[in-house]
């Protein structure tokens, strides 16, 4: 890059800045993006911890706002050069409606079913490889809705901010559920960003970061503001872990509660992709550093999140930072048939419906996270080497002893 350009002063806008991810990446940029002048925070719910960043060289502005209110969105918007958009319903435990997650994540559209009807989208049955993955190819839908249907919130908003004020570089996060586990449980073992999966979903979640993540790709090359072209990118983290992971927080308070034990539910065979959020952070800032320089390369394309956490299961994985904090996994296979599991996820689901006029009930366990937990999905590629250069900045033992170190702050916090 000239030195011209790298003298210019930046300015970000990071939606979802104060959720899990959101808060790395804003201490990430601030650490590690020597070009920022000002950092905005863009989030629903603003935190505490903000206050400490105003002291330093870069301006930090925290604004409280929701992405699925149009205004909002292109006031913050306006005057940036780049947008991370993370902001997201995170809920797999039926907490939200499917109306809200979709209207948070992708675009406010009452009714939208991402599999079946009243709309099907092409990308039913379709192999992930023509899924917008490595091919810069426009996807199809299956059967447009009619475009006063399609209004304006969440990631929609997003994009219509950069294309009416002028921002050119837009990042997205996207997740590793775009392509998996589908519906039919398939094993998706050490695959990359071109390896053909039957992505078929039909959870809430999954299928609003799935349509999210198509209208980012698919706006790659509008024309901004002032004529220039938009550059997207979305990546896709498999699961995050880290400081602020409130469902390890969850996990260590269960293992507290039954006297220090966790029970193996599924078999040590079953592996799951898991990636440091400091690493996926730092992935983020540097797309969004390259993103202009190779712009061609880069835009539309989608890049998995990785690093050399190990392949494990969902539960041994996180024994490796529950177990020095003095919790056990009991069981070398599980303790339950896998039968039973699927009938007591399957009650629970029922409670849930039932109980939801009069108070929420979302365990852990339901049918869909039971079956995420107990289908192997792991990621083996270099593409974000290849294209920019992304090296992991924490290694194994540095991710592993800060999380441990976490763990055991959330355990003294608590006492
Ligand atoms: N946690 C994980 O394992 C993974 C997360 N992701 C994606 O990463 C992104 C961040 O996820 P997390 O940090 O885990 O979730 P989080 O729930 O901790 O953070 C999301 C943030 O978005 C904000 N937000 C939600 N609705 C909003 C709205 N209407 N307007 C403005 N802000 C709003 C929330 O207040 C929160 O601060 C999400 O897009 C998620 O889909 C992707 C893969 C894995
Ligand atoms: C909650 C699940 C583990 C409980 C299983 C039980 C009850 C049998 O012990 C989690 C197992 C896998 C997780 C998901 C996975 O890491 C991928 C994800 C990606 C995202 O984008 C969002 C979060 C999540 C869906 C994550 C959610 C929790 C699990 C289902």
């Amino acid at each position: 890059m000239a030195d011209s350009a790298r003298a210019q002063k930046l300015v970000y806008l990071v939606t979802g800045g104060c959720g899990f991810l959101g808060e790395h990446v804003v201490r990430m940029l601030l650490q590690r993006e020597p070009r920022l002048c000002e950092l905005r925070i863009f989030d629903l719910h603003l935190g505490p911890w903000l206050d400490e960043l105003k002291t330093g060289p870069v301006r930090v502005t925290a604004i409280q706002g929701d992405v699925t209110q149009a205004h909002e969105v292109a006031a913050a918007v306006a005057g940036t050069h780049v947008v991370i958009h993370t902001a997201g319903l995170v809920d797999v435990f039926g907490k939200a409606s499917p109306e809200t997650i979709h209207e948070v994540n992708v675009q406010g559209w009452p009714s939208v079913t991402c599999c079946g009807s009243p709309w099907t989208w092409g990308r039913k049955h379709m192999p992930s490889s023509t899924f917008g993955m490595g091919r810069r190819k426009k996807l199809q839908l299956g059967h447009s809705p009619p475009p006063h249907l399609l209004p304006s919130p969440g990631t929609q908003n997003v994009i219509e901010a950069c294309v009416q004020t002028g921002t050119q570089f837009l990042v997205y996060t996207s997740s590793m559920e775009v392509v998996g586990p589908n519906v039919k449980g398939h094993p998706f073992y050490r695959g990359n960003e071109d390896t053909p999966y039957e992505a078929v979903h039909r959870h809430p979640y999954p299928c609003s970061k799935a349509l999210a993540e198509r209208l980012v790709l698919e706006a790659n090359g509008r024309k901004v503001r002032g004529g220039l072209p938009l550059v997207t990118c979305a990546l896709r983290p498999t699961g995050i872990y880290g400081e602020g992971h409130q469902i390890m927080r969850d996990f260590y308070h269960q293992g507290l509660r039954l006297g220090g034990r966790l029970f193996r539910a599924i078999p040590a065979s079953v592996e799951h992709g898991r990636v440091y959020v400091g690493n996926v952070a730092w992935m983020h800032v540097l797309v969004a550093r390259e993103l202009e320089q190779r712009a061609a390369l880069m835009g539309g394309q989608v890049y998995f999140c990785y690093d050399k956490s190990p392949y494990k299961s969902y539960e041994d994985f996180n024994m490796e930072f529950l177990r020095p904090c003095g919790l056990r996994l009991v069981g070398t296979r599980p303790l339950l048939p896998y039968w039973l599991l699927v009938f007591l996820a399957a009650l629970n689901a029922l409670l849930q419906w039932l109980l939801r006029p009069l108070l929420l009930y979302a365990p852990l366990l339901n049918p869909y996270t039971l079956a995420v937990a107990n289908t192997t999905f792991t990621v083996s590629t270099n593409k974000a080497q290849r294209h920019f250069g992304y090296e992991p900045l924490f290694s194994w033992e540095d991710s592993r002893t800060r999380t441990i170190r976490w763990v055991q702050g959330v355990e003294s916090s608590s006492q």
